[in-house]
């Protein structure tokens, strides 16, 4: 068949699904108008449906039997429309553009190939005919596995041998085919290329269509209980993780919520560059957080230092030592070494070092430490609420009430039922009023006895830590004692809250220590870890090689599985080879994919106000469709550069962890801050002998230049690095 019929078969099949497509969108919307409608008219009848009857105790049952009924029916009303709401993005992403790849099978035995359409999401009409079939779905594998011929799939029954005919990669938009190519293991496919030459966005982009083999391998891994992923920059780490959290939310999506997947990011900036990527594969974005924030919700109000500092701050002891020391510490610690706070308000003992002593004293010493703890922690909550029960009889707060403001009297009244409130359902007498009021006023008094209890102030931790290492907390805390700190509060007494976390993802793994890692491994010691990172990306003072990650994670029977990118998608074949010789030229394994593009720019400068004009010129000769950055070595740096080349305009100066925003064109920042990103043009500050000499600054000359896509200038003043010549 010539390519011309082909076309027009092509063309009519998009221009069929596509049809389909609206008229299911139609379809969903309407649903989901009436949806709507009946959920509001349900929550308005919801009062008039259920009354309580207390007249008896059968009464009272049947009433409670009716609430449970409404939940239920209200729980599906609400499951339907999230249901709905969850067909209409997909289809509105279709619609963009139904599908990417076409394959054609021929299974044994039979004589006719079939054809599957792959696309963003799957889609069939209600006589669930297939039009589109979902890119983490099994039979989606051929694609990306890309063997032409005989081969097979994983399908939930088992392996399916087929002959893969044809691979077809489609370029379509909305109802439009714009191109296609079959192609076969051509590794550099067309779409691949089209993709990869187009300018830098400010955020990450999904890479659905074109996912390459190796990266495929790595999306799709469900043997593995911790994959470590070692790729150079560029090579796809990131996207690789992102598909893949999304391939686990399909594959598992019974019994895995995206809450249940943890994502740590190397700084905030990054939460931000990755946010679409997962809403534009139709998954809600997983937890999200950078380690120092996991830290700070275990540190109990401990300050912990700025992402700066650790780009310099060595520490003498070695932390997985201490790690293991309080480990010991732990181990050995009895109930009796305890040190209690009595919890107090003002001069008032509100539950007694001595009570604590003697309820823990009474439990079973079989029983852990921490398990024991967590039900003394239990008793306390009783304890404190028997205690504001007695308390709220005594005569003094009906005065106290007195004197309350008219805004502060309002506002109690208006919280609706306290947990006190017994008399729910029918009126109450105006002493029962005021009752309740002061129960909700003494129990707010309280409120921050209930707060010390669940944060464990009655423990004192600070000095079991001294204990433990023999050395106390600092103010601020370096990253690696807020973790020894955290593993502390762990073992004694938290250990119950990380169970619901099924996927750990990391990213930039390389600049995790090992006692942050240990942690981790620890901490979540039943998910499954995904790790990704480059060791030549190492910036700061502490990190961990990946021979020591595999080790660390290796223990408790984990099977870990370790695999390398080598290729860089980001940046052009010029680039990628300066990156290639920074690593050592072949000796690296760094393969390059040789799409054309400008050499980078070694440039020698006499001077610095000659070197500060170049800057000024390169800044001002900035595309308007491009982003251009100049990364320098720490945040100071930064801030002197803006200056002296005295704040230019429409250049954002980013040089604190907290105040990051990307959505200008043109940016001077520090390398670190840049870890991850990505800019159309990046500008090496200052490229000089003197200031890039040691193996570190290598990594941050690497680090820096990698961030280029397209163009990539390293002037320099009077002496080049040796890394660059
Ligand atoms: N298979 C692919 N198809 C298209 N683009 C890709 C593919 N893989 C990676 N890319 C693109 O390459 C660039 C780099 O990807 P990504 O940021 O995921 O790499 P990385 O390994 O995490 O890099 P770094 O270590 O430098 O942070 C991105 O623009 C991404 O969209």
């Amino acid at each position: 068949m010539t390519k011309k019929t082909e076309w027009e078969l092509e063309q009519a099949h998009l221009a069929m699904v596509y049809e389909k497509l609206v008229e299911m969108e139609r379809k969903v919307i309407n649903e989901a108008e009436e949806a709507d409608e009946d959920s509001r008219s349900f929550l308005k009848n919801l009062s008039e449906d259920v009354r309580m009857n207390n007249s008896s105790a059968a009464d009272s049952f049947e009433s409670l039997i009716q609430v449970e009924q409404k939940n239920q029916e209200l729980a599906q009303l609400n499951y339907k429309r999230e249901w709905l709401e969850k067909q209409k993005n997909n289809i509105k992403q279709l619609m963009a553009g139904p599908y990417f790849a076409k394959l054609s099978v021929l299974y044994p035995e039979e004589t006719e190939t079939d054809e599957f359409y792959i696309g963003v999401a799957g889609f069939s009409d209600e006589n669930h005919e297939q039009y589109v079939y979902d890119w983490r779905s099994p039979i989606a594998n051929l694609y990306y596995e890309n063997n032409l011929g005989q081969t097979s799939y994983e399908a939930p029954m088992g392996e399916v041998p087929v002959d893969l005919k044809n691979r077809r990669q489609l370029k379509v938009t909305k109802n439009k085919l714009m191109d296609f190519f079959d192609t076969s293991t051509a590794i550099e496919d067309p779409m691949l290329l089209e993709v990869l030459n187009e300018e830098s966005s400010v955020k990450l982009q999904d890479i659905t269509s074109t996912i390459q083999k190796e990266q495929n391998a790595i999306i799709r891994d469900t043997k593995s209980d911790v994959l470590i992923v070692e790729g150079i920059a560029g090579s796809g780490k990131t996207s690789t993780v992102l598909q893949r959290i999304a391939f686990l939310l399909y594959r598992y999506k019974d019994n895995l919520r995206p809450e249940q997947v943890l994502l740590l990011s190397p700084n905030p900036m990054f939460s931000k560059y990755i946010e679409e990527v997962l809403p534009s594969l139709g998954e809600k974005n997983p937890r999200q957080m950078t380690y120092r924030d996991l830290m700070r919700t275990r540190g109990k109000n401990h300050h912990i230092e700025e992402l700066e500092s650790q780009l310099t701050n060595y520490r003498v002891m070695d932390s997985l030592e201490n790690m293991l020391e309080i480990e010991r510490y732990v181990g050995e610690l009895d109930a009796t070494d305890l040190d209690f706070q009595s919890l107090t308000l003002g001069s008032e003992v509100v539950i007694s070092a001595k009570w604590m002593r003697q309820t823990l004293m009474a439990l079973p010493k079989e029983v852990e430490l921490y398990r024991r703890l967590g039900y003394l922690q239990e008793k306390m909550q009783e304890a404190l609420m028997s205690y504001i029960k007695t308390e709220s009889r005594k005569p003094k707060w009906r005065n106290e009430l007195e004197n309350l403001s008219n805004e502060e009297y309002n506002q109690l009244f208006s919280q609706g039922p306290g947990r006190g409130d017994k008399s729910k359902g029918r009126e109450k007498n105006e002493d029962e009023q005021i009752d309740q009021i002061i129960y909700k006023l003494v129990h707010r008094r309280y409120s921050v006895i209930r707060k010390a209890i669940k944060s464990y102030r009655w423990l004192d931790l600070d000095s079991h830590y001294l204990l433990a290492v023999g050395m106390p907390l600092e103010q601020p805390m370096s990253l690696d004692q807020a973790t020894e700190f955290a593993y502390l509060n762990y073992l004694m007494v938290d250990r119950g809250n990380h169970t619901q976390t099924k996927f750990v993802v990391l990213d930039e793994v390389q600049d995790y220590s090992e006692a942050q890692l240990y942690f981790l491994a620890k901490v979540y010691g039943k998910a499954n870890f995904t790790l990704v990172g480059d060791g030549y990306q190492s910036i700061f003072a502490q990190g961990t090689t990946f021979s020591r990650v595999e080790a660390l994670f290796a223990g408790d029977k984990r099977r870990v599985t370790s695999v390398k990118l080598l290729k860089s998608y980001r940046s052009s074949g010029p680039i990628s080879h300066f990156m290639k010789h920074l690593l050592g030229g072949d000796e690296s394994g760094v393969e390059v994919i040789d799409r054309p593009g400008k050499e980078p720019e070694i440039k020698e400068i006499l001077d610095l106000d000659s070197y500060l004009n170049y800057l000024k010129v390169r800044l001002a000769s900035c595309q308007v469709d491009q982003r251009q950055v100049i990364l320098t070595k720490d945040s100071n740096e930064a801030r002197k550069l803006y200056q002296q080349l005295n704040q230019p305009t429409g250049v954002t100066l980013i040089a604190d962890s907290t105040k990051l925003d990307l959505s200008g064109q043109q940016f001077i920042m520090p390398i670190h801050l840049a870890k991850g990103l990505e800019f159309d043009v990046v500008v090496v500050h200052d490229a000089s002998a003197k200031r890039f000499a040691s193996q570190h600054e290598l990594n941050l000359l690497y680090t820096a230049s990698s961030r280029a896509m397209h163009e990539l200038y390293l002037p320099y003043i009077k002496k080049p690095s040796h890394f660059i010549v």
